[in-house]
């Protein structure tokens, strides 16, 4: 490998041994060509043991029905266009009224904080049929969120320790375990009253799709901050939406303009856009991987029955050799042909940020689609000052949130 590789091992008598790679060659060996011998393994779901036997966890033939299943689910027509549509009346009736009431109080708020709730509204909604309302103008205390949150920082810190390790916190209840323990009662008790609710069977409920807010809600925040740093890139994003924005009915003083999922699914732009913030900022950084039996990377590097791979979806998106001298520079174009008109094939072995292979994100098109709406609403009918001297820097967990959250401010823009 050209320093894309590089082995580490365990604390001294673990017998822990790591293989860490970002070499596109490997990427795809692990997770295409060989993907049968690279399964997650059980340290993976030990980490993440409150999710139990879920689709996430599971790997191998046992999961092969399953995942074929969810894909084809997540795939069909109507499914998409349900989600969209509730995703689109979300934005309509919660979020751009509460935005209104933001800047009619001149308010400063952390944009992280109303993503996870807006995404947890939706989640729910999609999901139990039950709107929770956290994007009420009182702002209700989010403690499922936060829940949450914790089950990713916890699953981060057990990945970089022996699993023996953090068992024996867990026996102890003591540090970050304890933490965890008390976020899995709150998760338990929170789906335990949603299923009484709802009455729905238990078999079909698992806290898979409430995670997919995470990532959603994740990127959105970065792009909201690289857009920040971007006015030319809004403006270009705001020509996109002209047209559409111009076929509208007039709108009175104060009034939005609302875009359709169907009028805005074609914007190149706009795609290109999160794409490029989901290459720098993937909002699943890190993929942990273990080995079936003994192998030899494309790289050369040997790797042994037992050992750990971890992949670094983050670096694979800063790598020169993959995007380039300017691979740190933020801009959509290099996604776009030379005319700007269409998009340009990438292949997921190289942009990594949802998966690569059979265990790629089923709900790419989904998060697509939720993230268009939400970004082409707020950008046309709002102008959002992040505010200066803020630290942003990522927190150290399983998903890559801001630390501090994003402070903004925002203003009615006068079309
Ligand atoms: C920006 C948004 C999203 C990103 C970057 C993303 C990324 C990913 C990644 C990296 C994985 C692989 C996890 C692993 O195996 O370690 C994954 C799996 C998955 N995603 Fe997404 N995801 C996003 C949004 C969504 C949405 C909105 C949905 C549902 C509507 C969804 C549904 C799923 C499911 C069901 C899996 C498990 C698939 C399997 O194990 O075969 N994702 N996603």
């Amino acid at each position: 490998g050209n320093g894309h590789n590089f082995r580490a091992h365990g604390p001294p008598g673990t017998g822990m041994r790591f293989f860490v790679t970002c070499d596109p060659a490997n990427i795809r060996h692990i997770f295409t060509t060989n993907y049968t011998n690279f399964p997650k393994g059980a340290e993976f779901a030990a980490i993440f043991d409150i999710m139990g036997d879920n689709l996430f966890n599971v790997d191998g033939a046992r999961a092969l029905r399953p995942r074929v299943k969810i894909h084809t689910v997540l795939s069909s027509p109507r499914l998409v266009a349900s989600m969209e549509a509730c995703c689109r009346d979300k934005v309509v009736n919660n979020l751009l009224p509460l935005f209104c009431h933001m800047t009619s109080t001149n308010a400063l708020f952390d944009m992280q904080e109303l993503m996870s709730r807006f995404m947890f509204d939706l989640a729910t909604t999609a999901l139990f049929s039950v709107d929770p309302g956290l994007l009420s103008t009182d702002m209700p205390p989010m403690d499922i969120p936060v829940a949450m949150d914790t089950v990713m920082e916890v699953g981060f810190f057990r990945h970089m320790m022996p699993a023996s390790c953090w068992k024996v916190m867990r026996w102890l209840n003591i540090g970050p375990e304890r933490k965890l323990g008390a976020a899995h009662t709150v998760l338990r008790v929170f789906i335990a009253k949603m299923i009484e609710r709802r009455n729905i069977d238990k078999v079909h409920v698992s806290n898979d799709e409430e995670q997919e807010g995470d990532t959603v809600r994740t990127t959105l925040t970065w792009i909201f901050y690289n857009l920040a740093q971007n006015p030319d890139i809004v403006a270009t994003i705001r020509n996109e939406l002209l047209p559409i924005a111009l076929q509208k009915a007039p709108t009175g003083a104060g009034a939005m303009v609302i875009f359709e999922p169907e009028e805005i699914k074609s914007l190149v732009y706009l795609r290109a856009t999160l794409y490029e913030t989901l290459r720098l900022y993937p909002p699943a950084p890190l993929e942990r991987k273990t080995v079936a039996t003994k192998d030899i990377m494309p790289s050369g590097h040997k790797v042994h029955a037992g050992d750990t791979v971890f992949v670094s979806i983050y670096s694979m998106g800063r790598m020169r050799d993959v995007w380039g001298e300017n691979c740190l520079d933020y801009n959509p174009h290099r996604w776009l042909s030379k005319d700007g008109n269409t998009l340009r094939y990438v292949p997921s072995h190289k942009f990594l940020s949802f998966n690569s292979g059979p265990r790629i994100c089923p709900g790419k098109d989904i998060a697509v689609m939720q993230m268009k709406i939400i970004i082409a609403t707020v950008l046309w009918n709002f102008d959002v000052e992040v505010l200066e001297g803020q630290s942003i820097r990522p927190k150290s967990s399983c998903i890559l949130q801001m630390e501090n959250g994003l402070i903004v401010k925002l203003k009615k823009r006068q079309a």
